[in-house]
């Protein structure tokens, strides 16, 4: 699960991808779900199936507090298997870390001031502040936390200074460094391009020659660590690069499966992508059979819904009825089977089930719900005007 634990942050990363609603905001969200508070948080978590938390924001260590506490009622909840990592700054203090070990944190991930580190002359000197900064961070965090690692997006044509960070780091006690491929976003967009980069391609958020950079840097790295030991190749350090399709195709697939196991109806199905597919018969507002006897307030009374009732020990169908909506869901297929029986057998639709509109839905199992597909299905068997159309061709 991601924790979003603040979108508070005292830095102005050009590069920073939060959006409006979440940027410098001090909102929590567990995973898409905007929250307010710890139940939640666990709820989130069980619902989704996580064995683990990634806790992020903005800046965590700017609400310690309140990081420590979800961090422990997580713990305690799950267990101590639960694992869970922190993304934060190098204005990490031993008090944070204090706290962070006792609330129980597995793993911590330092991000530097990429800009401070960019290779430009007068600069020479921030580069090797913010360097030392981040070894002596990191030999901190190390004395607490049992993983320590360094997570930045990989800039293109910084394969010099990542390849630097990398060989500093090796130097001293870190587990791991990731590269993440920089993605682009609606509020980081002007600024990278101002940057002079631009986006790979139109189909993904990815920048040009990220990925490039990231490889370049680790090979670079891996070329001056043996060339300095010549007792032979003393690479300590795990090198990873993520790139974004990682990010979407399996971390977020992944979690949108869990979910939709989790929170889908028996009568959803759910797709290879985890995305829930329905069923859905809508009225303008939901009928009932005209001479029905009983309380002609009652939806079950709706023409559609008794003729699923009537067919419900044959088809084994089972149905919601959304009286707020007016909106009867099924099956996805059964619908379809549904209506192409109505238009096979020429009934009238409207005669026998007064006016409906059906579709297929298709949306993420998010709290949210976002529909990303509507499919129609057309109730009346279309009549081909067969002279017209021979007309047309003349
Ligand atoms: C989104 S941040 C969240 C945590 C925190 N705000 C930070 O920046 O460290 C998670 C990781 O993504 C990296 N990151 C930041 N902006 C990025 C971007 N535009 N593309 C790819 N990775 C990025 C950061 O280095 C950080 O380690
Ligand atoms: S540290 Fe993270 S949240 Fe803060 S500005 Fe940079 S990218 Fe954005």
């Amino acid at each position: 699960m991601v924790l979003f634990i603040t979108g508070l942050c005292n830095r102005k990363c050009y590069y920073c991808p939060l959006s409006e609603n979440r940027k410098n905001k001090d909102v929590i969200y567990a995973n898409e779900r905007k929250i307010s508070g710890i139940d939640e948080a666990i709820d989130e978590a069980k619902i989704c199936g996580s064995k683990g938390v990634g806790i992020t924001g903005g800046n965590p260590i700017l609400k310690i507090d309140r990081t420590c506490e979800y961090l422990k009622a997580l713990k305690d909840h799950f267990g101590k298997d639960f694992h869970a990592h922190l993304y934060t700054t190098l204005e990490i203090t031993e008090e944070h870390l204090q706290k962070l070990k006792e609330a129980g944190l597995d793993e911590i991930r330092l991000h530097p001031r990429m800009e401070n580190l960019k290779n430009q002359d007068k600069k020479e000197d921030k580069k090797e502040v913010e360097l030392n900064k981040l070894v002596e961070k990191l030999t901190l965090c190390k004395k607490y936390i049992k993983k320590v690692g360094v997570e930045i997006p990989a800039i293109p044509n910084m394969d010099d200074e990542i390849s630097l960070i990398i060989q500093k780091i090796n130097e001293i006690p870190v587990d791991f460094i990731n590269l993440n491929e920089l993605e682009y976003s609606e509020t980081n967009y002007t600024n990278l391009l101002e940057k002079g980069f631009n986006e790979k391609n139109d189909y993904s958020s990815r920048m040009q020659g990220s990925q490039e950079t990231a490889l370049n840097a680790i090979n670079l790295a891996k070329k001056h660590i043996i060339a300095n030991n010549k007792e032979g190749y003393n690479l300590a350090i795990k090198m990873h690069y993520c790139p974004s399709t990682l990010k979407d195709s399996v971390q977020m697939k992944n979690r949108l499966i869990n979910r939709a196991k989790n929170v889908a109806k028996e009568y959803e199905l759910i797709t290879d992508e985890g995305l829930l597919i329905k069923g859905i018969v809508k009225y303008d507002e939901l009928i009932v059979a005209e001479k029905s006897t009983e309380d002609s307030n009652n939806p079950e009374n709706n023409p559609f819904v008794q003729f699923l009732k009537y067919n419900e020990l044959e088809l084994g169908i089972d149905y919601e009825i959304n009286t707020c909506k007016s909106e009867i869901y099924l099956n996805p297929i059964l619908l379809e089977e549904i209506i192409e029986y109505i238009k096979e057998n020429n009934i009238e639709a409207e005669k026998e089930f007064g006016e409906f509109r059906a579709y297929i839905s298709e949306y993420y199992p998010t709290v949210d719900k976002l529909e990303v597909q509507r499919t129609p299905l057309i109730t009346k068997k279309p009549k081909l005007n067969l002279k017209l159309r021979k007309k047309n061709l003349k």
